[in-house]
């Protein structure tokens, strides 16, 4: 996972998994939401890259791919836990067309970690989120009130709840709130996959 979080960071290629967005660069702190929306690897923020195609593509696609089906299990899994056997979640999810949004996110070392912040507090849009990391550590999620360090063991995929899951469970699974920090050692590079119905 850590070399495919590297692999993919390192090339300006974009995907057409829909909606073919790709964050890139370094946040600023500022909103992914009021970000600016630009063609081409826009450093302060949102970018859109266009579709290269090409070997690196050909990851993402797999990795998306395949992704899907993780998150579909899961999904099935967590209506079951909310005894929802009766229901088809496939089906009133819309599964079969799930929205993927796909982000990649650097953070070079920073002279003062305590003083910036990577990601600022937020939570995701979509059901689940997907993150997987080049080894370095920097998530941090909030719970009753507190932050506290993930910690991912490697080749693992770390998974977050998000807001459209919140809603669909009634509340019963929270939408994760997260942020991620910065350290003045080593560059981080997460890569993100937001499912959404
Ligand atoms: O880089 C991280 O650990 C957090 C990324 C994240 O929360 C996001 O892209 O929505
Ligand atoms: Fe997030």
């Amino acid at each position: 996972m850590a070399a495919i979080a590297n692999d993919l960071a390192q090339q300006q290629v974009a995907t057409s998994v829909e909606p073919s967005k790709l964050n890139s660069g370094v946040k600023t702190g500022k909103s992914r939401d009021t970000g600016n929306l630009d063609e081409g690897n826009n450093r302060r923020g949102f970018g859109v890259l266009r579709f290269a195609g090409g070997r690196k593509a050909e990851i993402i696609f797999e990795y998306a791919e395949r992704s899907r089906f993780v998150a579909r299990t899961l999904l099935q899994g967590m209506s079951e836990n909310l005894g929802l056997e009766e229901v088809n979640v496939e089906e009133i999810l819309k599964l079969d067309s799930m929205f993927q949004l796909f982000a990649v996110n650097y953070y070079p070392p920073c002279p003062q970690p305590d003083q910036a912040i990577g990601l600022p507090p937020h939570t995701d849009h979509g059901l689940l989120t997907f993150l997987i990391q080049n080894g370095v550590a920097g998530l941090q999620i909030q719970h009753n009130g507190k932050w506290f360090n993930t910690n991912s063991p490697q080749n693992s995929i770390l998974v977050n709840t998000a807001d459209q899951l919140e809603i669909f469970s009634n509340g019963k699974y929270k939408s994760v709130k997260h942020r991620a920090v910065v350290n003045n050692q080593a560059t981080r590079i997460s890569v993100v996959i937001a499912n959404g119905p």
